[in-house]
């Protein structure tokens, strides 16, 4: 279903297991900031709304939405988190650098995935435009970071209990 279609800020906290018991590692890209802020306000507020713990939200800035990769990486392998959210936006410009810049970081996110114990969710816009990324960081289609936290709560007590 399309973004259009369906509110990225919609959940059912009775669905939802309480975060209270796990720690949450956030790394925030600085790249189109106005936007990734927003995107990192929704995952806040909706972790606090599940029962997670502020001491338990661990925050790093990396300059852009490639260097997630790393920052997860790193998140992973120092900071004890129980799951990894990845937030950046990247709007598409005049030359293929959006196009590399979208596959790299969604393979490299994908790797860690795959190579690492913990679920590092995927909140990276991929935008046509600024007003795309408005839309969906707490405009008009709700706020993708409050879906990525859901996702990731649902994520880490999937770890805690496979
Ligand atoms: N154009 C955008 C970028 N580009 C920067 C890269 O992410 C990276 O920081 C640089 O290539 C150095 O390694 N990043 C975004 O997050 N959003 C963009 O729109
Ligand atoms: C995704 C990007 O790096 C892009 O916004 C850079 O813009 P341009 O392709 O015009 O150099």
């Amino acid at each position: 279903m399309a973004t259009a279609n369906k509110n990225l800020s919609n959940y059912d906290k009775n669905t939802i297991p309480n975060a209270k018991d796990f720690r949450f590692g956030i790394v925030v890209s600085e790249w189109n900031d106005k936007v990734t802020e927003g995107l990192y306000s929704g995952a806040e507020a909706a972790l606090l709304d599940c029962g997670a713990l502020e001491s338990n939200l661990v925050r790093w800035n990396v300059p852009g939405s490639f260097e997630l990769i790393y920052g997860a990486k790193k998140m992973i392998e120092t900071q004890n988190v129980d799951v990894v959210i990845v937030i950046g936006c990247v709007i598409k410009g005049e030359t293929m650098h959006f196009e590399f810049v979208c596959e790299g970081v969604t393979q490299g996110i994908k790797d860690l995935n795959v190579q690492t114990d913990v679920p590092v969710i995927f909140c990276v816009l991929t935008d046509n435009n600024e007003q795309q990324s408005i839309d969906r960081s707490g405009g008009v289609h709700g706020n993708k970071g409050t879906e990525a936290a859901i996702a990731a709560i649902k994520m880490a007590d999937l770890r805690k209990k496979a």
